[in-house]
């Protein structure tokens, strides 16, 4: 198979007044899985159209495999792309649906003919070949038994595979998805999004798709485009988005339930978060900040922890999920300050009043702090020594 590089170099996109694409820069590895994540209106869908050939940009180029296609149609561009709504021919069976992009680059219209076959046999040899093809295709999908079918007599998942079939049969250099799994319901997404992540890797095709979901998004991607009002936001591997997000908008669209989000302030060295203090890398400069907490990332018990900074907090609400539960807590000291933590089930099993007083502590070392504009202050957030924590805590 042929792995393509996809470079994407200053694209914007204006529909009239609307800028929906601000100056993309975006370079992706051959043989990578890459998702576009981001809320609804972001441009991802146009950014993927541009990338097919569907839309053209306002400015910027768009290089595949190392040929600038930026004013290529689509045709031209050797690539493949699976719809949302899987688009197939509702009155062709599986085999042809599958077949379909071969026949029609191999096969003049003449050839395509059905008297033709009879008559010309370079055209069955081709046919023949193509057939060979979809057979394998098909069973690399599991869905050789179903050749002779039509769309409609398909469940949701085989429609898929027979939409993805037809698109890699012509091993393109780039392989598009907008939406992929968003017509499946839950437990075939689930299914769907291992087959399709270890057909890549099989495959080794250069891969670009569309979610808005997180989930999707962190489970089969290589790399993970986050995106807002036109612009990225940060690019990385599913890991580092999700523990080192460069803005507070990646932060909060990753992870559920969604990341705690307080007010602070950086003042003398110290980080101040509601009554707790941390120590922050020397001479950073006096902010007002945005500090995120992953639930995960607060510990919570019945005792106040002797050496380390923790809030008394009041619970509100458990959500026991059975191997884990999800507290809902105000934080005493600041009552308008709301949490949720992550713990063990074990935490709540005996039982807990919706009244009871907990310790909070938030691991200082995983504290994300971000500036007001959202964009992440590059500090390190340290406990402070044991000899300044009674001061501490005392002048709270
Ligand atoms: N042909 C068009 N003419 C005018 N505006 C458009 C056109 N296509 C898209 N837009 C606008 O561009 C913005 C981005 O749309 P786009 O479809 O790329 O978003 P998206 O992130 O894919 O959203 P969704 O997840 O809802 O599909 C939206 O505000 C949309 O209304």
């Amino acid at each position: 198979m042929k792995a393509s590089r996809v470079r994407i170099q200053g694209i914007s996109k204006r529909f009239g007044d609307l800028e929906v694409l601000r100056r993309i820069d975006l370079d992706i590895e051959p043989g990578k899985l890459v998702c576009l994540l981001g809320p609804s209106g972001c441009g991802k869908s146009t950014l993927l159209r541009i990338l097919a050939g569907f839309e053209p940009p306002t400015e910027g180029t768009v290089s595949i495999g190392g040929r600038d296609v930026t004013t290529f149609p689509s045709k031209k561009r050797d690539i493949a792309m699976v719809f949302q709504n899987f688009a197939l021919y509702p009155h062709m069976s599986v085999e042809s649906n599958i077949a379909a992009p071969l026949v029609m680059s191999r096969l003049s219209f003449l050839r395509r003919q059905p008297l033709f076959r009879f008559f010309s046999p370079s055209a069955q040899k081709i046919r023949r070949e193509i057939r060979e093809r979809v057979v394998e295709t098909a069973s690399l999908l599991q869905i050789d038994k179903l050749l002779k079918r039509k769309p409609a007599q398909l469940s949701g998942g085989q429609k898929q595979r027979v939409a993805i079939g037809r698109a890699i049969i012509r091993e393109p250099l780039l392989f598009l998805m907008d939406e992929p799994l968003s017509s499946l319901d839950a437990g075939l997404r689930t299914q769907m999004r291992g087959e399709i992540a270890a057909l890549q890797k099989r495959l080794g095709i250069t891969t670009i798709f569309v979610t808005h979901d997180q989930t999707e998004a962190m489970t089969m991607a290589d790399q993970v485009v986050v995106m807002s009002g036109g612009v990225i936001l940060q690019s990385g591997s599913p890991r580092e988005i999700f523990e080192d997000p460069a803005h507070l908008s990646v932060a909060k669209f990753l992870g559920s339930p969604s990341i705690n989000v307080l007010d602070g302030e950086i003042s003398d060295g110290l980080l101040r978060v509601e009554g707790l203090s941390f120590r922050v890398s020397s001479g950073a400069a006096d902010l007002l900040v945005k500090v995120g907490i992953r639930p995960e990332e607060l510990l919570i018990g019945r005792t106040q922890p002797p050496d380390a900074p923790s809030w008394r907090g009041k619970i509100q609400r458990v959500e026991n999920l059975g191997h884990e539960a999800l507290v809902y807590l105000t934080i005493e000291e600041a009552s308008a300050a709301r949490l949720v933590a992550r713990v063990a089930s074990d935490f709540v099993a005996d039982p807990i009043q919706p009244s009871d007083t907990i310790f909070v502590m938030p691991r200082a070392s995983k504290l994300k702090v971000f500036k007001e504009d959202g964009r992440r202050h590059d500090i390190a957030v340290k406990q402070p020594p044991r000899s300044q924590q009674s001061v501490l805590q005392a002048a709270r």
